[in-house]
């Protein structure tokens, strides 16, 4: 995506967001996510529209994610896999339907424990123009306050864990190196050197629930491979929704959901849905011939 679509893309989301801030709502006293989640999520016949919009972004979806499950969201652009991520993480409320978490509707939990315990990086990943260390502990301002002077060992370990440790050796000022174009001594990163850092994020929250959404798309092969590796074992026993075009990637979870128009057509393992000879074969055939 070039600079200037991600950045409407981006502005679009910033003013339906608040267009719709109203409904999306903590209620008072509301109880936390519960730790550990037990029973998991539950889309249960939800629809929803972007505030302003005819037409239906999610319709009539279905969907049970389990502890420990890994899903895998399949479809062509616009199908309204990110928009389900988007419903997960709380950004917006469902227009129909509802969404449950362990038996009970999410809107009833504390907002900020719900997005608290969803790890979401997004396709338009946030780029902060701060220091290294700031941009990994975004939002857990505490983390960083934690250990003096020294870099605290839970962002060195999340550092290390998604591989945007491997950025140092071009940081002069190593952690505390100002990132980004807006500062004169700024070190601007790459659009996958960008994503470890979204990464990192994600592992130092220790979210319940990890959502990538096309998470290798920048990375180059090596670099894919050994996330992909460590992608595996940081969502080992844990929940996470997995977004991505590419088949290489999206066979490793436990089940696939394949979706048009906002609704689940097939759902299964990769043998299982080749074998079935719908859409999932056809844009796995489409994908398969580009490579030959
Ligand atoms: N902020 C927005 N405002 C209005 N419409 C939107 C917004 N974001 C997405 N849409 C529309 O909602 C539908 C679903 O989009 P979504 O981004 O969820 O699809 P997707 O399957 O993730 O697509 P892609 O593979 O291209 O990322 C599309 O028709 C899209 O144009």
């Amino acid at each position: 995506m070039n600079g200037v679509s991600e950045q409407a893309l981006y502005l679009g989301d910033l003013f339906a967001f608040l267009e719709m801030r109203p409904t999306i709502v903590s209620p008072p006293g509301a109880p936390p996510v519960p730790t550990p989640i037990r029973e998991g999520f539950v889309f249960e016949g939800v629809s929803f529209r972007y505030p302003g919009t005819e037409r239906w972004a999610v319709r009539d979806f279905h969907l049970v994610l389990r502890p420990g499950e890994r899903i895998a969201l399949v479809g062509e652009n616009g199908a309204g896999k990110t928009t389900i991520t988007k419903l997960l993480a709380r950004l917006y409320d469902p227009t129909e339907g509802r969404i449950l978490l362990d038996g009970r509707d999410l809107r009833e939990y504390d907002l900020a424990s719900v997005r608290g315990a969803v790890g979401v990086i997004f396709q338009d990943f946030v780029r902060y123009d701060m220091r290294f260390d700031e941009n990994i502990a975004v939002g857990e301002i505490d983390v960083l306050a934690s250990d003096g002077d020294g870099v605290p060992a839970s962002i060195a370990a999340a550092a290390e864990r998604s591989l945007a440790d491997t950025l140092l050796p071009r940081l002069p000022a190593g952690y505390a190196q100002m990132l980004g174009r807006r500062f004169a001594d700024g070190v601007d990163l790459s659009g996958g050197e960008w994503q470890k850092v979204a990464l990192a994020r994600a592992y130092l929250r220790d979210a319940q629930v990890l959502v990538l959404d096309e998470p290798t798309a920048a990375l180059d092969a090596r670099a894919e491979y050994e996330v992909f590796l460590r992608f595996a074992e940081l969502t080992a026993g844990r929940m996470a929704l997995l977004i991505s075009h590419r088949f290489s990637t999206v066979r490793m979870a436990d089940r696939i959901v394949v979706l048009r128009h906002g609704s689940v057509v097939e759902a299964g393992d990769h043998a299982t849905l080749v074998a079935r000879r719908g859409l999932y074969a056809e844009l796995f055939e489409m994908q398969a011939e580009g490579y030959r």
